[in-house]
């Protein structure tokens, strides 16, 4: 979706006879339906890839190998072509081929362990770190590195993109910041996990929560004087054996008023306090209105603008509807080189198959 959001041209290859598509990341795609479990299916699949810049798989290892698409194959035929393989583990190790989801790779990357309150059981943040940050987005920017460095040597190469691998890497700052210490404590204990009061959230009289994150002194000063607290009266800030007490005091206050009023109490302030936005309020705030951090397409869905914003060439998400499965055989297929007779005759077959959208009354 990113790149596709971003001006790349985007096929995805979907089976046929499903009854719906479960892609919800579709925004900008083409939809090809072709039944690999047809020789002439990996047939016509095979001369899409080659005839294409990047070819982006999901599978397991070994998958497209047995399909005869595997990278070795194709770049012989086309030794410019970028091949990037989006698994959990990578292609090579004891676990390459074993099924996995995001919790997984999370927990086999280290982090997981560091998520999670103090005395509680690890707790993975939905399914953003190992799926998408240490995920897609990592396989992305292979891909357009691997495009930037083809400019230059005419080649194309094969991209191993491991969740495992992608999350720790996102999570390289705290790999390296063990050494000044940050992670000395157990989960939940330190400053940036939820164990300083300072880098927290806290609820609000109205059942709403206000997230602090008042690390330096001159921020902190601000968050004291927000919460009409003296700091003379109160426990040191970074000594972590005060921790408990500042944030029962914190607790207490936060309580005493809205969202809303403590909202406008902060804006406008370096205290580094914000409300803790729902979904149903982020779109109207003041600031990502000002700024049209959110989109709506042509059914009226709300959904974030891509980032970053290119002040030449930003990113211009499709606002139409996602395909339908099949929806764009014939038309790619047309594209690709195929005659009008070989679509019908595949079409017969059972090779490929094409939908149309159904008209919205
Ligand atoms: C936490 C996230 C997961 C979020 C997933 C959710 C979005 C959805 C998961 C379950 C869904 C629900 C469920 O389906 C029940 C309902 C269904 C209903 O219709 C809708 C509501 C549901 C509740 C539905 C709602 C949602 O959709 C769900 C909740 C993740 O972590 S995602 C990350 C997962 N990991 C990876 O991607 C790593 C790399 N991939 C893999 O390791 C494997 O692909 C994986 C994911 C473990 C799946 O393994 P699997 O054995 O199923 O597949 P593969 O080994 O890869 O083989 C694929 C085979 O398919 C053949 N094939 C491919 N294309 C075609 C084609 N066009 N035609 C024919 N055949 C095709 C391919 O040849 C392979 O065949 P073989 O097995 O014979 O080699």
């Amino acid at each position: 979706m990113i790149l596709a959001d971003f001006g790349a041209k985007v096929i995805r290859v979907d089976r046929t006879k499903v009854a719906m598509a479960m892609d919800t990341q579709a925004r900008g795609k083409q939809s090809v339906a072709i039944n690999l479990k047809t020789s002439d299916g990996v047939a016509l699949l095979r001369k899409l890839c080659v005839q294409s810049d990047v070819v982006l798989e999901p599978y397991r290892k070994g998958v497209m190998e047995k399909l005869g698409l595997g990278p070795q194959e194709l770049l012989k035929e086309n030794p410019r072509l970028i091949y990037a393989r989006l698994t959990g583990y990578g292609q090579s190790g004891s676990y390459a081929t074993a099924a996995g989801h995001d919790i997984n790779y999370l927990a086999m990357s280290g982090l997981l362990s560091r998520l999670g309150r103090s005395g509680e059981k690890p707790y993975a943040p939905l399914n953003l770190l190992a799926d998408f940050a240490g995920g897609g987005l990592t396989c992305a920017m292979g891909i357009v590195l691997a495009l930037l460095e083809r400019t230059k040597s005419g080649k194309g190469q094969i991209i191993d993109a491991s969740m495992v691998e992608g999350a720790a890497y996102v999570g390289s700052f705290i790999w390296k910041s063990r050494s000044i210490g940050m992670w000395d404590r157990s989960r939940g204990e330190n400053m940036l996990d939820s164990g300083a009061p300072f880098y927290d959230t806290y609820q609000t009289s109205d059942g709403k929560y206000m997230a602090v994150g008042a690390i330096e002194p001159q921020f902190y000063k601000q968050l004291l004087k927000g919460l009409e607290l003296d700091a003379a009266a109160l426990p040191t800030q970074m000594n972590y054996i005060d921790w408990p007490e500042l944030r029962r005091i914190f607790t207490e206050r936060f309580a005493t008023k809205t969202q809303a009023d403590w909202s406008k109490i902060f804006d406008g302030t370096d205290a580094c306090v914000t409300p803790v936005l729902s979904f149903d309020q982020v779109s109207s705030h003041p600031h990502n209105q000002e700024r049209g951090s959110f989109i709506q397409d042509s059914s009226r869905e709300e959904s974030p603008r891509p980032a970053p914003v290119l002040s030449r060439t930003p990113a211009q998400p499709c606002l139409a509807s996602d395909p339908v499965i099949g929806e764009h055989t014939v038309e790619v297929l047309e594209e690709y080189g195929f005659s009008s007779a070989q679509i019908d005759q595949m079409l017969t077959a059972g090779i490929i198959e094409c939908n149309a959208v159904k008209a919205k009354l």
